[in-house]
């Protein structure tokens, strides 16, 4: 017992057998972490030999085990931690072959680029695939001698080609279909973040060959989303191995775009920080993709754009560009994610926030795979929000995500770690984040505001523009109450003191917090997104109900502080800041300044850490 509770202390966590006895599957997991199997050798000796690694990582020997002893398995581990050496190795070490399905060509070819470079026989099947390729895959499908041991197919194959199930029914009868590897599981759940219609047709192999292991990976799957998978893939009792979220080198940070374009500062950082280190910009579109790598360009980077409107050609080139340092940056969308696999690659950047924190997690996981230091930031901006809502307005549970995305941004309270372990259902402890977040590092230059008054002036204003029949977009309401556009719309209320970001900052708290809430209209063209008020706008009707939030600390003037020691009003995001007179004060002003100058050197390049 002492030994398993230690194996789980050291990172190799849950364990769940879906419907199965927790004990057993405890067994299970400790008597797959031995090293005392009928193949452990051999598969060890291919660990080094043929893989040149010299380890394993956690959780890696326990899936390879298990799935060597025929369990049907589930392994939910961070992105870049070797999910695919857990299919790769037994595949080397049995007989026959493993149905690999990967739902993207160019992820396919990497891998098998990969094999072909460690000597590992693998080949593919797919749309691009010449008559003769194929020919000469189904043929090995059923010889006995297998000329490969790994088969890489799309879903779509496996939906739409009768002659490859007739195939791979006959391996089965001959026992040399010997294991089914589904990447990226996560794609047969509608919940889960990239869904693929096709994937959902892959219950039938697990009907069709009942014997054959079955082995689901993904980076990223709450508990409900894989349930759902296993549901699908018509998986009885499979085991669920979870490596620890956590990417101990990753650190994050969040940064609020004070405009639109937020490239001077991403070219700046790039040059300056980043100098001659690779990584990757992502985007909101495929025109932000275009405009974006030219202003980099136009700032001396080599940048260049990916997205999914490009030739496969050119898109592959880009990659192989990247891959082999003779540009430094990929400005991308979302299309430039699953199966890139470069090691070295020290900043993540995102010029635009992702549609959930699954989709955030899975594209900043693509830094720092080789276990260095790299960054992951995200530019936080106001009309993005809107952007990004309407565009997923038809998704089913689109505006949830992006709002737990937007809560992950808004958030200076909670060590983004937590945010991210709330979310995937891990249980967290701040301190092992060990100021790898913004939060964590400077979390102090937060204080709790007491904002009501401002809530009921925004809101007022919402109201006013609805008894006239009116609707406002959010910018439109910023800027009613910063004092700009029609007077119509602040006629009972001030203008506000409070700066365009704290507006902004005020207005996107109101809506996570249910005062205010979308109000979609559609055209045949585009879709706009206006506020109306929400649930819980009543409440400001009661004078004795209040709403608090974090803000960042106004750094005062002596005299500002005499003015506004007994209000609300004033706080925030003053850069210009002025030392308060008091010595002791101006000691601890000076050292939150430090700080906070540092909180612009990440720990990548902060040597002192
Ligand atoms: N035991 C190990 N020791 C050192 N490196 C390893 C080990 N296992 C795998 N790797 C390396 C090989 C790859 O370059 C890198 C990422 O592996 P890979 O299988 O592509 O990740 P993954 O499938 O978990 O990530 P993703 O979710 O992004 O697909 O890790
Ligand atoms: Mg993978
Ligand atoms: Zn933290």
């Amino acid at each position: 017992r002492n030994l398993v509770l230690h194996h789980f202390a050291n990172g190799y966590s849950a364990v769940n057998g879906c419907r199965q006895n927790e004990t057993i599957c405890v067994i299970f997991i400790f008597v797959a972490l031995s090293p005392d199997f009928s193949w452990s050798k051999e598969v060890q000796a291919k660990l080094c030999s043929v893989f040149q690694l010299s380890n394993f990582r956690p959780l890696q020997r326990a899936a390879i085990n298990l799935s060597m002893s025929g369990k049907d398995l589930f392994l939910v581990m961070p992105t870049g931690r070797g999910k695919s050496l857990c299919y790769q190795l037994p595949a080397l070490c049995s007989k026959g072959f493993t149905l690999v399905i990967a739902p993207l060509v160019s992820l396919m070819e990497d891998q098998l680029m990969y094999l072909k470079s460690v000597d590992v026989p693998a080949v593919t099947l797919n749309a691009s695939s010449t008559k003769e390729d194929s020919k000469h895959v189904l043929a090995g499908m059923i010889d006995k001698n297998s000329p490969f041991k790994l088969l890489y197919v799309t879903p779509e194959k496996i939906a739409k080609s009768k002659l490859l199930m007739s195939k791979l029914d006959k391996a089965y009868n001959m026992g040399l279909l010997t294991r089914i590897a589904v990447d990226e599981v996560h794609c047969c759940s509608q919940w889960g973040h990239d869904f693929r219609p096709d994937y959902k047709l892959l219950g039938i192999l697990k009907r069709q060959f009942p014997k054959v292991p079955l082995v689901g990976l993904t980076a990223t799957a709450t508990s409900n989303v894989l349930k759902d998978c296993q549901k699908i893939l018509c998986v009885q009792e499979p085991i669920t191995l979870t490596a620890p979220f956590n990417r101990p080198n990753l650190y994050y940070e969040v940064r609020f775009k004070d405009n639109e374009d937020c490239t001077d500062q991403i070219a700046q950082m790039i040059r300056e920080r980043y100098k001659n280190q690779s990584g990757i910009v992502y985007v909101f579109s495929q025109k932000d993709a275009a405009a974006v790598a030219t202003d980099l360009q136009k700032k001396n980077i080599l940048a260049q754009p990916y997205h999914a409107n490009m030739e496969p050609s050119d898109k592959s080139l880009v990659h192989q560009r990247w891959s082999s340092k003779k540009i430094q940056v990929v400005v991308a969308t979302v299309a430039f994610g699953m199966g890139i696999d470069k090691a070295d690659v020290r900043f993540v950047i995102h010029h635009t926030i992702s549609k959930s924190i699954e989709n955030y997690y899975q594209e900043s996981g693509r830094a720092g795979r080789d276990d260095g230091s790299a960054d992951c930031i995200v530019f936080f901006g106001f009309a993005d929000i809107f952007r990004i809502s309407t565009m997923v307005v038809m998704e089913n549970t689109g505006q949830q995500k992006l709002q737990n995305m937007v809560a992950y941004c808004q958030n200076v309270d909670r060590c983004r770690r937590a945010m991210m372990a709330i979310h995937f259902d891990e249980v967290w402890n701040d301190d092992e984040c060990n100021q790898m977040c913004d939060v964590c590092r400077h979390g102090n230059d937060y204080i709790t505001m007491d904002i009501t008054k401002h809530a009921r002036d925004v809101v007022t204003i919402v109201e006013m523009a609805s008894s006239m029949d009116e609707k406002l977009t959010p910018l439109k309401v910023c800027d009613a109450w910063l004092g700009k556009g029609p007077a119509k719309h602040r006629k009972t209320i001030k203008v506000t003191s409070l700066s365009r970001l704290e507006v902004e900052s005020v207005i996107i708290h109101l809506l996570l917090h249910g005062y205010f809430s979308e109000d979609f209209s559609f055209t045949p063209y585009t879709t706009h997104f206006y506020l109306k008020l929400g649930r819980k706008a009543a409440l400001l009707k009661n004078g004795n109900h209040s709403i608090t939030m974090k803000m960042r600390r106004r750094v005062m003037s002596p005299a500002t502080v005499s003015q506004s020691i007994n209000s609300a009003e004033v706080f925030i995001f003053h850069m210009q800041a002025v030392p308060p007179a008091d010595s002791d004060d101006k000691k601890s002003f000076l050292r939150r300044r430090t700080k906070k100058y540092s909180s612009f050197i990440p720990y990548s390049q902060n040597k002192s850490m």
